[in-house]
Order: C-alpha cells, then structure tokens, then sequence
C-alpha cells in the first residue's frame, strides 16, 4: 500500500463534498445543511470558514468551473461525485489562494477516499490542467464571446443561468450595471442584525462589535462571529434580518396614514423576520400585528421570531391569505411580502439560481397578483398596502402593480422602490405602497 493512500483526507474538504452531495443528492440547502455537516466533523474557527466557502464556492460558480473542466477532460462522461471533487478543486485553483499543489493533491486523496482509487488519475491530470492558466484567461476560452454574446458572456464568467442573466438585465434597465449586480450576487452578504424596537438597541448591538446600518435606524452590521451568540439576538430581541428587508417593513410601518391606525396584518409572514419588527413597532403605537401565514411549519417560526413582543401586540395565525377569514376592510396597514422567485437575493443561497426555472415566474406572478388583490380587500378605505418581493424581476414587481393599479378603480400608488445588492448592500427587496382611496 503506498504512503499517499493512508494520508488522512482534509476534513474541511471532506465536509464540502458532503455538502455538495446534499445539495446534488437531496436537493438540500446549502446554508441549512452547512451547521450539521461541520458538527458531525467537529469544524469550528478557520476549518469551518474553509469547509464553508468550499462548498458555497463551488455550488455558487459551477456553471463557469463546469465548462473549465469539461475543457480539460478528454472523455466526455465524468461521475456526479467525481464532478464534485472537480468542482472543489477548481475553486481552489481559480478563486482562492490555495497553493496549487496542495489544492491538486487533497482533491486526490478526497476522490480515493470517497469514490476508490479509480477516478484519482483523471482528478490529477484535470487539475493540473485547470491550473495551466488563471481565471481570467479560463473565461476567455470557454465563455461566449463578450462583444458579440454580453448575456451569454456574463452568464458563463459570472456563473448564473442565461435566463436569469436575461431577467436580471431588464429589471436594471440597462447593462452598464449588469456585471457589478452579478458579481455581488457571487458574495456572501455580512450579517445584519435588527434591535427590534422596544426591546433592543442598536446600542447593544454595536457593542457586540458591529456597524450601523446607513439607512435603517434599527441596523447593525456585525463584523464578524456568531450571530446566535450575541444574547438579545438569543433572547428574539433582535435578529438577523438585511436592511432591506428592514427598509421594507419600515415602508409598511411609517406610511402617512389618516384616521385609525391600530390593526396591522402581515399577510405572508413566515419565516417571520419582517412580522416581529412590526410586532415591536406596533406595541410601541398601541397598535396590533395579525402575522399570517399559510404553512403551519412556517407560521411556527413566526411564533418564535415574535417571542419577545408582549402578548397582545401579536397574534399568528396559520392561514391562506387567498381565502381570507376576515371581514374585507379590516386592517389599516396591510403588508404583502410575496412570495417569488428570490432573484434578488441570490447572493445568500449558492445553490438557488440553478434551482429556479422560467416557468416558476410565469406561476408566481398569478399568486401574486390574487394576494395583492387579498391585501387591498383586506385594508379599509384609506388604510395602505405595501406590496414586497425579494426579487427585481419586472413581472414579479412593476408589473404586479401596474396590473392591478390598472385593473381596480380604487386605489392609489404612494410610492415604490427597488435595492440592489451592488449600490445600496442589500438584497435586491422592491416594495410598492398602495393606499386604498378614500
Ligand atoms: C417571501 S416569504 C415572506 C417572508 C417574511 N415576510 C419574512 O420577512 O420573514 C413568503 C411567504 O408567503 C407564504 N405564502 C405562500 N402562499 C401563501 C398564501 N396563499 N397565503 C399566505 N402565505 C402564503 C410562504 O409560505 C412564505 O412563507
């Protein structure tokens, strides 16, 4: 037996492949099966940031490293789990500072122990390939032509499918932006945490080690460590939540409004991080948060994000909001935080660009439209409605409200804007508020 087959396998290497095999195998999240994969291998520290950006790396950028290895095979025909490994080092070789030799020789011991002996030859022979040449020059040769292809070009050199690329470019308006959004969805955002009012302060926040945010007065951006730790984040005073979403919950809080302010409903308010900053707001106004939410599971974790808020400024109900069961013209403030494709906040979840497919817009735009409707039955004359998704795409946003601004005599835009990840930081959050006429 030679020396190279009893070198244990790097265990920050070994846990991203078991990530990208839940991802592949399971249709697993990334970010959700990341905790329970570096527990089982006792990854903490530096070992877990590595193991971490492994596997976000190379799920986020296969659709460049894809056609580099395949450039670099000679038979055509490669395993799933062998891709993986390939994936893995490509990564290294292209976008980290991982030596070459150390990024080509554990791939190798990966692929011995967790496929055999077999495939470590090709693994070998295509890695040195890969790192023949730097990232920019793997672009040039295996990515359209830029000039004659931009969409195409970009779609390869920035890793997002074509279609994406397409709708992404006609949400910005132009493509003088469309390399600089991409490539700040390739980055993992910093975490921002939210002192929910009431019960936290930024203060607090800040002082365990964080920045305020440039325009939520409630945001703090951390700079680094574990956000559970921080203990109002542990106690649901505050949490995680990107100043956007926070921009957009403010949108629905602070809408002039005339009359009666007291009865505030979250239509779509699962996993809940908009609902319990309402919650908070609305306590503090004397008003009451109605979070609803149609999947059980997911109105459970609106319960536990609104844990903090006193009892009787909240209540969470498991509900459709298609089929209503309150009285039209209830509720003076109405949000509809939709749900969409997600393109707008693609830079959080690697694996979730290849998952989406055109046709899950052409369904989504339906639901939308019928909640927005529900959203406008549901608030009185003269009470507004904020209409958000976390994604640009103009179907899913603009095109939501215009159709139904041109469809119903009765309401009114107040306004409406669109965050993008490159210019403002956050996740690309549109949100319109609507006011029902008087
Ligand atoms: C974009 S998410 C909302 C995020 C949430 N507002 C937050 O800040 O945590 C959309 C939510 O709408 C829920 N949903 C989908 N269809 C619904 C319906 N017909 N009625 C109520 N909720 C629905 C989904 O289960 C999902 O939890």
């Amino acid at each position: 037996m030679s020396e190279r087959r009893h070198r244990p396998v790097d265990r920050a290497r070994r846990a991203a492949l078991d990530v990208l095999t839940a991802v592949r195998v399971d249709e697993a999240y990334a970010n959700l099966v990341l905790p329970q994969v570096l527990r089982k291998h006792g990854l903490t520290g530096r070992d877990a940031a590595l193991a971490t950006e492994l596997a976000s790396g190379a799920i986020r950028m296969h659709g460049l490293y894809d056609p580099v290895i395949d450039a670099c095979l000679t038979k055509p025909r490669l395993q799933p789990e062998v891709r993986d490994v390939l994936r893995l080092g490509t990564h290294q070789l292209l976008s980290m500072r991982v030596p070459d030799h150390a990024a080509i020789s554990t791939s190798v011991d990966l692929v011995r122990a967790t496929v055999g002996r077999g495939p470590s030859g090709l693994v070998n022979a295509v890695l040195r390939a890969v790192s023949r040449r730097g990232l920019g020059d793997w672009i040039d040769e295996v990515a359209p032509d830029r000039a004659a292809d931009p969409h195409g070009h970009l779609a390869v050199a920035r890793s997002h499918p074509r279609w994406v690329v397409d709708l992404l470019a006609e949400a910005l308006g132009a493509d003088d932006e469309l390399d600089a959004l991409l490539a700040a969805d390739n980055a993992a955002p910093r975490v921002t945490l939210v002192a929910r009012p009431g019960l936290a302060t930024v203060e607090e926040l800040e002082a365990a080690g964080g920045t305020r945010t440039a325009r939520s007065p409630y945001g703090v951006v951390l700079d680094g460590g574990d956000p559970a730790a921080v203990p109002a984040v542990a106690e649901g005073r505050a949490g995680v939540q990107d100043e956007g979403s926070q921009l957009v919950a403010l949108a629905m809080a602070d809408a002039p409004l005339e009359g009666r302010d007291e009865r505030w409903l979250d239509l779509c308010a699962g996993p809940g991080g908009k609902a319990a900053l309402l919650a908070a707001l609305a306590e503090r106004r004397g008003a009451s948060l109605l979070a609803n939410e149609r999947q059980p599971h997911r109105a459970a974790l609106v319960s536990s994000a609104v844990r903090a808020v006193p009892a009787g400024a909240v209540h969470v109900v498991a509900g459709d909001g298609m089929r209503p069961a309150w009285v039209p013209g209830t509720f003076d403030r109405v949000l509809v935080d939709a749900p969409c494709s997600g393109l707008g906040a693609l830079r959080r979840r690697p694996e979730s660009r290849w998952r989406r497919a055109p046709e899950d817009v052409e369904e989504l735009v339906v639901l939308q439209q019928v909640l927005l409707d529900g959203a406008l039955d549901a608030v009185r004359p003269g009470g507004v409605v904020v209409y958000a998704t976390c994604s640009p795409v103009v179907a899913e946003t603009s095109g939501i409200v215009d159709a139904v601004l041109g469809r119903r005599g009765d309401t009114d835009e107040v306004e409406r804007f669109q965050l993008w990840p490159h210019r403002d930081g956050t996740d690309a959050m549109f949100a319109a508020t609507l006011r029902r006429r008087a």
